[in-house]
């Protein structure tokens, strides 16, 4: 099978070449790595030179186009290359085509049945989901698959990395930034507290701070509002939990998803607190085996103090594969509202990894 990887070099698609390789997954495949400004220049992995991103017939010639580009490649690229009549896979990161018809949002370990369908159908555009539905729905997937949930709100805490590379870096930056205004005094164990706490409020309210990524500090900060507007105050990420939810799960009865989503000073992992309605009174117990026993990446974290603060952080997660979802209560609303927090890397299950295993099911077809 010819696969043509394109946005290797990014930080996504980085990401994705290191779990390619992790998994042997280039075994079953003849790689063809394409880029939109290193055209000529050595390919990894000993694999010849780079092709044109940009050349269709280049990209006609493949089986399989995996692409961590973005969403302005994939709309400029996408049409072209159907419009010549190519029948091959393309399986990509961007939100560009999730919402469309033809395209399914993939996620294996929750959704193999909807992909599987889509294959027999002889559909063709495979694309990853949105990093805080997919994460969200590896924590809870055993839930949802036993039909108990009813509706459920999202409020997350979405780390610096989900807006791009130079954002992380801006993030530290503004860390830097916000130290360096206190470091004297910090220095000093009987300087008072209200003092450091005017410098910083005080250099967080200034120019000092470098904000041409998020257009705000995050260091120090929280920031309630991540992509563009869209209908009824929900912001375009918000709209996603309700819209890409039911399609991964391809409920005809749509399950109500909402709430408010905030960027933090988190650097890779994005973490979410949960309200779940869910349809009837089911003890803990069994609520606790459904979600534990749905998938093998998904960890159960005790109710304790100890254990969250351990298990249930960006701190903790961070470059793993494992789900863990905790802090799971009956609430005082009544016998059907259950809490939970759950924290996942944003760069593994939230954008790569679906990416690869979808490669490997059309591998083993
Ligand atoms: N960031 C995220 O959390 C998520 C992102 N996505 C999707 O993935 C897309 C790519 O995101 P992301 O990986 O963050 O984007 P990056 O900006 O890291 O990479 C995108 C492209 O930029 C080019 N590039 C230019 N300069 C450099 C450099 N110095 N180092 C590396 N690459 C460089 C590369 O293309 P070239 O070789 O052609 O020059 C690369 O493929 C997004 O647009 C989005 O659609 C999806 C889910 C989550
Ligand atoms: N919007 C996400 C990251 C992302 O790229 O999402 P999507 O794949 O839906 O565009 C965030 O800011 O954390």
């Amino acid at each position: 099978m010819k696969v043509g990887l394109i946005g290797w070099r990014g930080m996504v698609g980085s990401v994705l070449l290191q779990r390619m390789q992790e998994e042997n997954d280039f075994a079953g495949i003849e790689p063809v790595f394409f880029s939109t400004s290193q055209a000529g220049q050595p390919a990894p992995m000993n694999a010849g030179t780079l092709k044109d991103a940009s050349d269709i017939a280049e990209l006609k010639k493949l089986d399989v186009i995996l692409t961590c580009q973005g969403g302005d490649y994939t709309k400029a690229i996408h049409p072209e290359l159907r419009k010549t009549g190519w029948q091959g896979y393309w399986i990509d990161a961007a939100s560009t085509l999730r919402m469309e018809p033809n395209a399914v949002i993939i996620l294996d370990p929750v959704n193999r049945n909807v992909i599987d369908a889509a294959l027999a159908k002889g559909q063709k555009d495979f694309i990853g989901g949105n990093c805080t539905v997919s994460l969200m729905l590896m924590a809870l997937g055993g839930l949802f698959r036993a039909g108990l949930v009813e509706w459920i709100t999202s409020m997350t805490y979405q780390a610096a990395s989900g807006a791009g590379a130079p954002n992380m870096r801006e993030l530290l930056s503004q860390m830097g930034v916000l130290h360096g205004s206190v470091a004297e005094l910090l220095k000093n164990p009987s300087s008072a507290i209200l003092d450091i706490d005017r410098q910083v409020t005080a250099t967080l309210r200034s120019d000092a701070l470098p904000t041409k990524e998020f257009g705000a500090p995050l260091a120090g900060n929280v920031l309630p509002w991540i992509d563009r507007e869209v209908e009824d105050g929900q912001s375009r990420e918000e709209w996603k939990g309700y819209a890409e939810t039911n399609k991964i799960l391809g409920t005809t009865t749509p399950i109500p998803v909402d709430g408010i989503c905030v960027r933090v000073s988190a650097m890779r992992c994005h973490s979410q607190a949960l309200t779940i309605k869910l349809n009837k009174d089911v003890p803990i117990a069994d609520i606790e085996n459904l979600i534990k026993n749905d998938n093998q990446w998904v960890k159960f974290v005790p109710n304790t103090k100890a254990d969250s603060l351990a298990n249930l952080t960006p701190a903790a997660v961070s470059g793993s594969l494992t789900v863990p979802i905790g802090r799971v209560r009956k609430m005082k609303m009544g016998p059907q509202y259950l809490s939970a927090f759950t924290c996942g890397d944003q760069l593994l299950w939230g954008a790569a990894e679906p990416l690869r295993r979808m490669l490997r099911v059309l591998l083993e077809k």
